[in-house]
């Protein structure tokens, strides 16, 4: 039985043909994952199936019956859930007040039965705010599935999570397909893919490059995604697409003795006692790659905003060659050299009203500023022109608002703004590659091991083990806001040893 049943799907926005005479058929008690580039039309696809956006042409049929929702709402009366790439959750109020928000019946005995079902819990009493990302997502699943909907849609759900919260969730979708319902999942990670799906269609430029696919493997699938063979690409891509990562990957030689970014005693409280950070300690070297492991919400992201200056330690110093810059200004930081790709991108890394060039520019703005107040407008688009070029982002030009480029794509724009400081004298990237298709991950984790390579200090913050093992010379792992001694991933029991630290069982 055909549970989504979509034809000729065209949606335009000015001159970009977003999705371009879709056809899609998903079957009842299947996966279907939908796979594609950055800007391939993905989201699009979920907002049309989810009621947040109407097509410009083209018909869909539920369980076979005409399907034209309107609004969210008509969706969800449908028995459609989505799970968004931005979450919708308020962050002011408690998990459990969103979820009493939805007014389903028999909350608390819904909330037991996926407890039981799917092994989702959710901490009812804490601030959405305060909960790290990885957990907020599972807050998002929850309340979709809560309405017990008969076609699930999953945008991206995975980039946030920790491998056990994937494999949970993978879960969940197994079972919802077993249990008869559809599943429809958006991912880059062709590991999750072989893992999870029954079929897959494959998106480029808008239109359908595979169709109902049950042959998934990298082989096939990365050719059709990215108009290339699997082969071509970088060995430490495995690890982030959830691959078996195999090799590693050509190191660089750092230069030990000269101590770059230095990080001594940090602390940082949280609110209701206890610390986030607890006299954390890094060291890293010209030209070395240093990996921050470990479960998330172990002090990894408050350790990346202390580097950007989002947060000021309650104690301790973070020095980049000597200097302190514990409190210094977010521009000096940028004028010292120090790079900083925040975790959140969508909220800390970019301002999604403001253009491309400018956000490009961000934090370098003075560079085009001319009769003290005025900027330079033309000189920046002409600057972020060739950034666009050189990084591969997909966007209608310079002066489209961020908020028009798809999610992959404004996470490109953050990433070639910080790569771009002269000098890069350091850079810290908080999960480099979440979010990008698989040629981007490609470039970004070459562009990375350039910048190691031209003297950088390196810091890589990544829930994802096999890409961290794969590109960096030493990992820390972050544990209850304390940082481990680092592990040389040369060494052959790396893995294992890492593994322990990230559960608290390692010495
Ligand atoms: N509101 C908008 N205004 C203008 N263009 C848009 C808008 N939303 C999306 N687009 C464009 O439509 C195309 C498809 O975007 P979409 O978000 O569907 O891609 P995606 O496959 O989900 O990408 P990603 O993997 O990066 O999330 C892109 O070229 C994007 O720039």
């Amino acid at each position: 039985m055909i549970a989504l049943e979509i034809a000729g799907l065209a949606k335009a926005y000015g001159t970009t043909r977003a999705l371009d005479g879709v056809d899609l058929t998903v079957e009842a008690g299947t996966v279907h994952c939908v796979l594609g580039e950055n800007g391939a039309g993905k989201s699009t696809l979920c907002h049309a199936v989810g009621g947040s956006l109407r097509p410009d042409a083209g018909t869909m049929r539920l369980h076979g019956m005409p399907y034209a929702p309107r609004r969210p709402k008509d969706a969800l009366n449908a028995g459609v859930a989505m799970v968004h790439q931005h979450f919708s959750l308020v962050p002011t109020l408690t998990a459990g007040e969103n979820l009493r928000l939805l007014r389903v019946r028999d909350l608390a005995g819904r909330l037991a039965r996926l407890r039981d079902r799917y092994g989702l819990s959710v901490p009812e009493a804490e601030t959405v705010g305060d909960l790290p990302l990885g957990v907020r997502q599972r807050v998002e699943i929850v309340k979709a599935l809560l309405r017990e909907p008969r076609l699930l849609v999953l945008d991206e759900p995975t980039g946030v999570l920790g491998p056990d919260e994937v494999d949970a969730l993978l879960a969940t979708c197994r079972r919802i397909a077993d249990d008869g319902g559809a599943v429809v999942l958006v991912t880059h990670k062709l590991g999750e893919v072989a893992r999870v799906a029954d079929a897959a269609t494959v998106l480029r430029g808008g239109r359908v490059a595979g169709a109902g696919l049950t042959d998934l493997t990298p082989d096939r699938l990365v050719p059709l995604m990215i108009g290339r063979p699997a082969a071509d690409l970088a060995p430490a891509l495995a690890g982030t697409l959830g691959m078996d990562a195999g090799v590693r990957g050509p190191r660089s030689a750092p230069d030990a003795r000269r101590v770059v970014l230095r990080v001594r005693e940090v602390s940082v409280g949280r609110s209701g006692g206890g610390f986030l950070l607890d006299r954390a300690g890094l060291e890293i070297a010209a030209g070395e790659i240093v990996g921050v492991a470990g479960v998330e919400g172990n002090g990894q992201t408050e350790l990346v905003h202390v580097l950007s200056g989002a947060r000021i330690p309650d104690s301790g110093t973070v020095e980049l060659n000597g200097t302190d810059l514990t409190r210094a200004t977010p521009a000096r930081r940028t004028a010292a050299g120090l790079g900083v790709v925040p975790e959140d991108r969508h909220h800390e890394g970019c301002v999604p009203e403001l253009d491309v060039a400018t956000n490009l520019h961000l934090g370098r703005l003075g560079e085009f500023r001319r009769w003290r107040v005025l900027l330079d407008r033309r000189a920046m688009r002409t600057a972020a022109t060739a950034v666009i070029g050189k990084h591969g982002i997909s966007a209608p030009g310079p002066a489209a608002p961020m908020s028009a480029l798809s999610g992959g794509n404004q996470q490109k724009v953050v990433l070639a703004r910080e790569l771009a400081l002269d000098p890069l004298v350091c850079l810290a990237a908080a999960q480099p590659t979440r979010g990008l298709d698989v040629g981007a991950v490609d470039a970004v984790l070459t562009r990375i091991r350039e910048a190691a390579a031209n003297g950088a200090a390196v810091l890589v913050v990544s829930s994802e083990l096999g890409e961290l093992l794969a590109l960096c010379d030493r990992i820390v792992v972050a544990y209850r806001g304390t940082l481990s001694a680092p592990v040389d991933t040369a060494a052959p029991d790396a893995h294992d040893r890492i593994a322990h630290l990230m559960l608290g069982t390692g010495a």
